[in-house]
């Protein structure tokens, strides 16, 4: 009997979360949702340059928060945002405003800035008809308003050219207005000029987001059809989404299903992100709102959400195609952790759709993941978000950009099914004399300098492999240079390279330009003649022999000395490039202690022997760790 009253009490309280937190709003009634009056729309810049600054200010203008310092970035909400002062994820906010006596619902989505987040950007667009487009009055144009210009354009969205921070003393709008005309043939007097800080020219903006954005061009009398834009894990309700309903109509209750299986689900959760949740009955075409089937429901990004009866032959809108720009392998810091971080892996990949995960494996570091991210940031973020939200420790390899092989009798070669193959791990290199053709992957940089550095970025380019494109004035102080590059050559450090040689004034940001044929080769690197899988490399011919130079220096330093000899070898094709030899030594780490304490003597002992563990074990020769990762680094 207890048992029973016990079980009824759980399901009672199960029930009970997901029972709506809120009240429904007055949106349950959609005849005040008329498509007309919906704007769906993006703020894009380059960073920094205020976007979630500007967001505050619309958030204020429209009731949602009370004006206040502490309202800062109230749309960054991810700790590593708050910590970073970036913004990572794009966020929705439906807002309500009264404009010419009519009721407007605007949808703003707060996009990144940094280029590793495009890919954020890019998906946020599609919700969109159109975009606040945000240039700092104070610095201009930069590298990033050029990229976020194009992906407008490309978008055939409606651009709102916005001038920001016209309240500092320093800032030159008639200059930029001039920058945008010679740049983009943005006419001065279609520009507006706001001050997100102050929220002088904010009430404009909206106004100039109602009459110069259309309404979205929806179907409403069509079967209920709905497109992921974004996803994340709820730990009680299970996937949430965030949707944009292209046709139709869907309420609570409904019978859905999925475009990518065609099981029947229910739609348990149904709300306006305000940004908080806002639940609601009903919704229709041209908003964007959080849908959620429960626990079992699913959902990812890219797939589409159909009313359970809707007649099939409608195309899936496939979400754009991600290109990851860098490699690591993640692995647990102890093989005990596996399940959590699995776990971690899996509930973060759900929110963050940029990445790529396959199972990995290392002789160093036990089983893993070999993970996709679109850049060095990115995998920062990533592995910071693990830890802050999901309390998961990784260790992470050092990143590898991805490499094409063409191979010769692809028959031959059995884990590579055609011709061509992606390389994401150097050391699924097939031996070169497989191999017709390798291709490095390539990118467009964009780099905007004050003319004074035009020498000095040359020179950094051409020395990283790069062949300029022509260059255009941004005005008669600035210059927009086009480089064409190897990715490997900027994804680590070259723009802080540039950043140091410009005093801080040059902006960099990179397209994507596919794969070039190249010259390649794969380096190992062998420890007292045996392989070293972690520290294979693909490496381009023209730096062989630095490479190998640094990596076996670099090893010295980092190995500590043994009770036997160290030989440390950069090999490519049997041929030894480079050779480094760490001298026999013992340590006794007691040595200092004279006699004294046994107690104390044994704890050393004991620290000594808990250090060998996190050590791998080559041939009797012990090697940090940490070793395999920070050694590839630049
Ligand atoms: N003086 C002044 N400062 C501003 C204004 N708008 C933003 N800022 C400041 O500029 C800095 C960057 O603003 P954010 O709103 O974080 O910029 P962001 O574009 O969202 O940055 P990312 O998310 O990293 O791309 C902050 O220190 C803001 O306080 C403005 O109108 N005037």
């Amino acid at each position: 009997m207890v048992r029973i009253i016990k079980e009824i009490k759980n399901l009672y309280i199960s029930n009970l979360r997901y029972l709506p937190r809120r009240s429904y709003s007055s949106h349950n009634d959609t005849k005040l949702i008329d498509v007309s009056k919906i704007r769906n729309f993006s703020i894009v810049a380059h960073v920094d340059h205020g976007k979630s600054t500007l967001a505050d200010r619309l958030l204020e203008i429209t009731g949602v928060i009370k004006p206040g310092n502490e309202n800062k970035q109230v749309l960054d909400k991810l700790q590593v945002e708050r910590e970073r002062g970036i913004t990572v994820k794009a966020v929705t906010a439906s807002l309500n405003y009264t404009y010419n006596n009519e009721q407007y619902l605007l949808n703003l989505i707060d996009t990144p800035g940094h280029v590793d987040f495009s890919n954020e950007v890019v998906r946020s667009v599609r919700a969109c008809q159109g975009v606040i487009f945000l240039v700092d009055a104070n610095e201009g144009i930069q590298a990033q308003t050029v990229a976020v210009h194009s992906l407008a354009k490309r978008n055939n969205l409606v651009i709102i050219p916005t001038l920001n921070k016209v309240d500092l003393p320093r800032a030159n709008p008639e200059n930029v207005k001039a920058q945008l005309k010679s740049l983009f043939h943005i006419e001065p007097d279609t520009v507006l000029s706001i001050s997100a800080k102050k929220g002088w020219g904010v009430p404009e903006l909206i106004e100039a987001v109602i009459s110069r954005i259309p309404a979205p061009t929806v179907e409403v009398n069509k079967p209920f059809r709905a497109s992921i834009i974004d996803t994340w894990h709820d730990k009680f309700r299970g996937i949430m989404c965030l949707a944009y309903i292209e046709s139709g109509s869907v309420e609570v209750g409904e019978n859905v299903r999925w475009r990518s299986d065609s099981k029947q689900h229910v739609l348990k959760y149904l709300a306006l992100l305000r940004p908080h949740e806002e639940p609601i009955k009903k919704a229709v075409a041209g908003q964007v709102v959080m849908v959620g089937c429960g626990p079992k429901g699913g959902g990812c990004v890219g797939d589409e959400l159909l009313s359970f009866e809707s007649a099939d032959g409608i195309k899936v809108a496939s979400a754009p195609a991600v290109k990851h720009m860098v490699y690591a392998g993640i692995f647990p810091s102890d093989q005990s952790q596996h399940t959590q971080l699995s776990d971690a892996i899996r509930k973060l990949a759900l929110n963050d759709s940029a990445v790529s995960v396959t199972v990995d494996s290392s002789p160093a570091l036990g089983q893993g993941w070999r993970v996709g991210f679109l850049g060095l940031l990115h995998l920062d973020v990533f592995t910071q978000r693990l830890l802050q939200e999901h309390k998961a420790e990784a260790i992470l390899t050092a990143p590898s950009v991805p490499y094409k092989i063409k191979v010769k009798g692809s028959k031959a070669i059995k884990q590579f099914k055609g011709e061509e193959a992606i390389i994401t791990n150097p050391l699924q290199l097939p031996d070169s004399q497989n191999i017709e053709e390798y291709y490095e992957p390539f990118v467009i940089g964009t780099i905007i300098t004050p003319v004074e550095y035009i020498g000095a970025v040359t020179t950094l380019c051409v020395d990283r492999r790069g062949t300029p494109l022509p260059s255009s004035a941004v005005d008669d102080k600035m210059t927009m240079m086009q480089f064409i590059l190897p990715l490997s050559e900027v994804v680590i450090d070259f723009h802080d390279t540039l950043k140091s040689l410009t005093s801080g004034f040059a902006s960099f940001d990179y397209q994507d330009h596919g794969f070039h044929p190249s010259s390649l080769v794969r380096m190992d690197v062998l420890i007292n003649g045996l392989l070293v899988e972690e520290l294979t490399t693909i490496v381009h011919t023209s730096r062989l022999e630095y490479n190998a130079r640094k990596l076996t220096t670099k090893l010295k330093e980092m190995i500590p000395r043994q009770m036997v000899q160290v030989a440390i070898q950069a090999v490519v094709g049997g041929k030894v490039l480079s050779r480094e030899t760490i001298k026999a030594y013992r340590k006794d780490v007691t040595a200092k202690l004279y006699g004294g304490d046994v107690t104390r003597r044994k704890k050393l002992l004991k620290q000594q022997s808990e250090g060998k563990k996190k050590m791998r074990s080559i041939a009797n020769i012990k090697i940090p760790r940490n070793t395999f990762i920070d050694v590839l680094k630049r």
